[in-house]
């Protein structure tokens, strides 16, 4: 049997008295790519940074490789772990040398510039992320997406085993959301990157990810394969939403379409007056 790459074991973790996770337990495999869902304040961001070491476990603890993450030097886990956070700083440096900023734990001591070699994979991912043409503007001076799209190429540019990203595609068009996410899927396919996203739009998750963690009250309501988790039953139960559900005719993954409560009552009617 494949071992447990990333094992939460009954994590809890909060803000005081106001918001806890209820002692979350998830174990994903090597090479997975896995996506968090549920409605705002469910405790995504949360367990995020419960697994990210920004906030201190309460309780419970996690493993990755059966080594306790919080036993491992910053620099020991930087190499394995990259993160890129929903609002990414965008300090006065160049482009170019933010993404470099990925190869920092790399650095040899008494290293003080980075190699040509990270030069090297810095490009790669500049290129492969679109971010190239900006390489030599200030990280301040691009829009909003554009950050957001650096802030992948630098979290890339550390080529870490796990890949942790608080909802990547949130200020990306179409065109980028689906490019980053093909570029992602990419790489967890060829070179093994094990992938957990936050990520809000159902339909992105149900396409890319091949397990879902469904949230709900700082607690995980369902978890599992997308077919298995995005069912109307599970989707109605935890955003209270109504919504019908089909299988996309070229992927076979689960399609979700909202509607309008005029649509609905609409439909409604046209049942009761059958039914009379
Ligand atoms: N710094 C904080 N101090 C106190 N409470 C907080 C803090 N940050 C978040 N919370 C609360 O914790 C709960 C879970 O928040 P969290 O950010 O994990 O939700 P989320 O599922 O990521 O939501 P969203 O989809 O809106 O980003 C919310 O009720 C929120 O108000």
């Amino acid at each position: 049997m494949v071992p447990d790459y990333l094992k939460i074991d009954k994590l809890s973790c909060g803000y005081g008295r106001s918001f806890n996770l209820k002692d979350v337990s998830v174990s994903l495999k090597q090479g997975v790519f896995a996506g968090i869902i549920g409605p705002n304040g469910s405790g995504k961001t949360t367990l995020f940074k419960g697994i990210s070491g920004v906030l201190k476990a309460k309780s419970g603890n996690i493993l990755l490789n059966d080594v306790d993450l919080g036993n491992l030097k910053l620099s020991e886990k930087a190499r394995k772990v990259a993160v890129v956070s929903q609002f990414p700083d965008a300090a006065d440096i160049t482009v170019e040398d933010y993404v470099l900023l990925g190869r920092l734990p790399f650095r040899q001591p008494f290293q003080f510039f980075e190699s040509a070699r990270d030069r090297v994979i810095a490009r790669k991912y500049m290129q492969l992320t679109g971010v190239f043409p900006h390489a030599k503007k200030l990280m301040t001076q691009l829009s909003g997406g554009e950050q957001q799209l650096a802030a992948i190429a630098q979290a890339l540019t550390q080529e870490p085993e796990l890949l942790l990203m608080d909802e990547p595609t949130s200020h990306l068009d179409i065109t980028h959301q689906v490019q980053i996410l093909n570029l992602i899927q990419r790489l967890n396919r060829e070179t093994n990157l094990t992938v957990l996203m936050i990520i809000h739009d159902l339909n992105l998750a149900a396409e890319y990810c091949d397990f879902l963690i469904m949230m709900n009250n700082g607690d995980v309501h369902i978890m599992g394969a997308p077919l298995d988790v995005l069912n109307y039953k599970n989707i109605e139960e935890v955003y209270n939403t109504v919504v019908v559900t089909q299988n996309n005719p070229l992927s076979g993954k689960p399609a979700i379409f909202l509607v309008s409560e005029k649509v609905l009552k609409e439909v409604q009617e046209r049942y009761r007056q059958k039914g009379n």
